[in-house]
Parts: C-alpha cells; structure tokens; sequence
C-alpha cells in the first residue's frame, strides 16, 4: 500500500484487456477482455403503455396494436461487456475490439466498456472518484482530448488525469528516466523516457506482439495438424464425465468472430503454456526434439515440436525467420521490423547524446508478451550482440508477473496516490471553463 486514503480509479486500456483498480493499491482489482460483443436487437415493446384492464387484461385491442407495431420495429444495438458475458454464445453476437494498438476503435463500446467498469466491476459511482487513465505513448491530442470529454460528460468524474504508458511504466520501477520496451498483445513500443516525458521523436512502434504467436499456434493446429479447435461452447459432454464428448453442437448463427474469439482463447492458453523464446541457438533439428503437449478442452491431445520456438524467432530475427519458413509475405505494418533489439536500439540512438548512457542503463522490459520464456535473455544477448562496444547494458524485467504485465496500471496507481500530484488534476471547473482542451495544456 503506497497511502492510506482512497481517491482515484486507476484505468489503463489495452488491445486486449482493460486494467482497473483504485490508486494506492498494488494490484489492479479487475482484468477484463477489452473486447466487447455487439449485437443488433429489437426493443421489446414497453408493457406499461398498453392499455389494460383493472384485472390486467389488455383492452382497446387496435390502439395497444398501433403501439406494439410502433416499437417492434424499434432496433437497437446491445452491448455484451466483461467476461462472464462474454462466456455465453449469442446468436449474431459480433465481437469488436473497442482499443486497439492505443486508439479506440470503436467509441460507442469504449464508454459501455468504462461504464461497466464502473458499475458492474468495481461497483462505485463514477462521480465520486478521481480518473487516471492511461494512454499511449504515441502521442494523440484528438484522442485524449475525447477521452477527457467522455469522461467528465459520461462517467461526470470530478476530476481526471491523462499519462503516457511508457512514462506510468517508468515511475513503477521507481525511475524517470529509461527506455521502456513495452510489448503487448498487438503491438511493441519503446519509449524513451527522461524526467518524465516521452521523447516523442525517438519513440519506434511496430504491431506486433503476443497475438501474432496466438494466431500462429492456432493456425498450426487448424492448418498443419488439420485439428478442428472447437469452442467450449460446441461440446456437449456425456453424464459419464466432463473430458467425454457426448456430441458437438452446431449453431449456424454464430457469428465468426465470435467463434474466433473462443478459439484464439485456446491457441493463447497453448501459447502461453508450451511456447518460448531460443535463448541456446538452437537448430531446427533440435528444436524438433523439444516437444510438448496439450489437451485441448474436448480431451483430444495435440503435440507440438519445432512450433514451440519457431514462430517467436519473428522478434528477434524476422528476416530470416520467413526465409527458414518460406513466407515471403509480411504486412505493410511490418516493413522495417528489424527486431525487438533493433527497436531499443534504434529509439536510443535517435535521443540526445547526453542521456544515452542512462537509457542503456535503465531498459525496462514490460507487457504481457515478455513473460514468454527466454524472452528477456534473448534480448539481453542480441542488445550486447549490436550495441555500441563501451555501452554498459541494464535491463529490468521483473520476474514477478504482475509486475510486467501492469507497469503502467501500478504506475498510475503510484502517481495517483502521491501528495504531491493532487494539485495537477483537471477539476470539473477547469473543464467547463476551458472544454476538453484543457488536457493539452495539463497533462504532458
Ligand atoms: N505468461 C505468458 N507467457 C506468454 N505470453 C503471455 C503470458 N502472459 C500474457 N501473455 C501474452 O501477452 C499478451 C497481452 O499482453 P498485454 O496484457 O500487455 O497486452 P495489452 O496491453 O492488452 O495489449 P497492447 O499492449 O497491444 O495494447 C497476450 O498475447 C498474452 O497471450
């Protein structure tokens, strides 16, 4: 615990999963999907304006049809939000990414998404605490200045506050300054930070990160072990026991990013169970020998060998990875990709002179992508391999998991809580005054 009073909801949105935890505390209280489900529904006609008898029999049968033909044709879009609405399958059920690679996507399912942070998550009106959010680190004026709007419009916060990702990651290991390499579900940032801001200009992001290796996987199974992956909700299973498949069902009105969805759910989990990063050079050959397996949720056994390590090579030596694996496509987004130490490297040396040998000092590795074994020695290995010779290299990678995976939520938390801070926040006044505009002249 950093301070004793309660006063600020900490937010930090990602491509995958929304972080969400009051200041001071070390942890954020709820992790949910950032994904949310739409679906376009027909309202169901307001009971209360037919006419009815005092028994409750509806009477006046062509005026109560006129207001039930009125209203059924009444459509509307409802939004499915956190996990365990997620769970459920819903005919025509599409799911939207609401943040994505640090913009919002989609705005309608961003602010359902904070509202039920809110009120259904962490269950306090949003009215009586302060907002922290976090932000990209690529700076985006129209961007914040929306989400300052929604948030003193929609969620009526008193007071609110926008940062930079890559600066809250700095302030977690207690810095600011250091070159923050922040790789996450879609995307890879590294930041260079000094004295609390972002040097906009040596900042290098490319879209990649831990979902390229859960689609891989996935894509391994469907299309080279030719293994159908099933979403829980297709299995039915027999009374005799919960790995007995009695049958799978079928629901063709499912939407298919929805069956999407559910089964990069399980590629991820496979992911994050058997793969890793080669930090020994190893061969194809003996990649091979490396196996390892993984039953899937309807019982049936996969085994994956050279798949393990394979895929994840992209990071670190992407040329030559689709080389080895004879892929000569590779998106627009990924021209120039060198590699994750290429980006750390190529951020520094576009920072002043003076502050390089403080940002080789203080690398910090975070995102949830990092946790793949053998990551962080790779890259610790090839950052040697092609830094300047007399360059002292220092990375911190927390080996706890929460550490690396919310720097930026513990950041905001930190900065929050701080005495000192409490004078920086945009009050409501403030806003009315001066309109969303307000957060670029406040917050850095
Ligand atoms: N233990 C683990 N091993 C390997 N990968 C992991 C592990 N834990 C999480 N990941 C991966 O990290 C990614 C999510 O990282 P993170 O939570 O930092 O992303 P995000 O903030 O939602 O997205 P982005 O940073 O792209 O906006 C996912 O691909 C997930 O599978």
């Amino acid at each position: 615990m950093f301070t004793e009073d309660i006063t600020a909801i900490v937010v930090d949105p990602g491509s995958l999963s929304i972080r969400a935890g009051y200041s001071g505390e070390d942890t954020p209280r709820l992790v949910m999907p950032s994904q949310v489900g739409v679906r376009e529904e027909i309202k169901i006609p307001d009971q209360s304006q037919l006419q009815k008898d005092e028994d409750g029999n509806i009477i006046n049968a062509d005026q109560n049809k006129m207001v039930e033909e009125n209203k059924s044709e009444e459509k509307f879009k409802n939004y499915y939000v956190g996990e365990s609405n997620l769970k459920i399958r819903r005919d025509n059920m599409e799911i939207v990414s609401s943040y994505m690679n640090g913009e919002v996507k989609d705005w309608d399912a961003f602010e359902k998404l904070l509202l039920d942070v809110y009120e259904n998550q962490i269950r306090v009106q949003s009215s009586e605490y302060c907002l922290l959010i976090s932000e990209s680190s690529i700076h985006n004026q129209r961007q914040r200045e929306r989400i300052c709007q929604l948030a003193f419009e929609s969620l009526k916060v008193p007071n609110f506050f926008i940062v930079k990702s890559g600066v809250l990651s700095c302030f977690s290991s207690g810095r600011s300054t250091a070159l923050v390499l922040d790789t996450g579900a879609y995307s890879t940032y590294a930041v260079p930070v000094h004295d609390g801001y972002v040097l906009q200009k040596s900042v290098r992001k490319f879209d990649i990160g831990g979902e390229f290796l859960t689609e891989k996987i996935l894509n391994n199974l469907q299309k080279e072990q030719n293994t159908h992956v099933y979403p829980r909700y297709c299995l039915q299973f027999a009374k005799e026991g919960p790995k007995k498949i009695d049958k799978y069902l079928e629901f063709p009105d499912t939407h298919s990013s929805y069956e999407k969805f559910c089964q990069l759910e399980i590629a991820r989990d496979i992911k994050e169970q058997i793969c890793k990063v080669d930090d020994r050079g190893l061969t194809f050959g003996e990649m091979q020998l490396e196996r390892a397996g993984y039953e899937l949720p309807d019982g049936n056994f996969v085994e994956f060998d050279t798949a393990r390590s394979k895929y994840s090579e992209f990071f670190f030596a992407p040329y030559e990875t689709l080389q080895q694996q004879q892929e000569n496509e590779i998106s627009q987004d990924l021209l120039g990709f060198r590699g994750m130490h290429h980006m750390v490297l190529e951020s520094i040396n576009y920072c002043d002179i003076d502050i390089k040998r403080q940002l080789f000092n203080n690398i910090i590795l975070t995102g949830g992508n990092s946790l793949l074994s053998g990551f962080s020695s790779r890259l610790q290995t090839k950052l040697n391999e092609i830094s300047p010779p007399n360059s002292k290299i220092k990375m911190i990678a927390y080996p706890a998991t929460t550490e690396r995976k919310f720097s930026s939520w513990i950041g905001g938390s930190i900065l929050a809580s701080l005495g000192s801070f409490q004078s920086l926040w945009i009050g409501k006044q403030e806003y009315q005054d001066n309109g969303e505009y307000i957060v670029e002249k406040k917050c850095p």
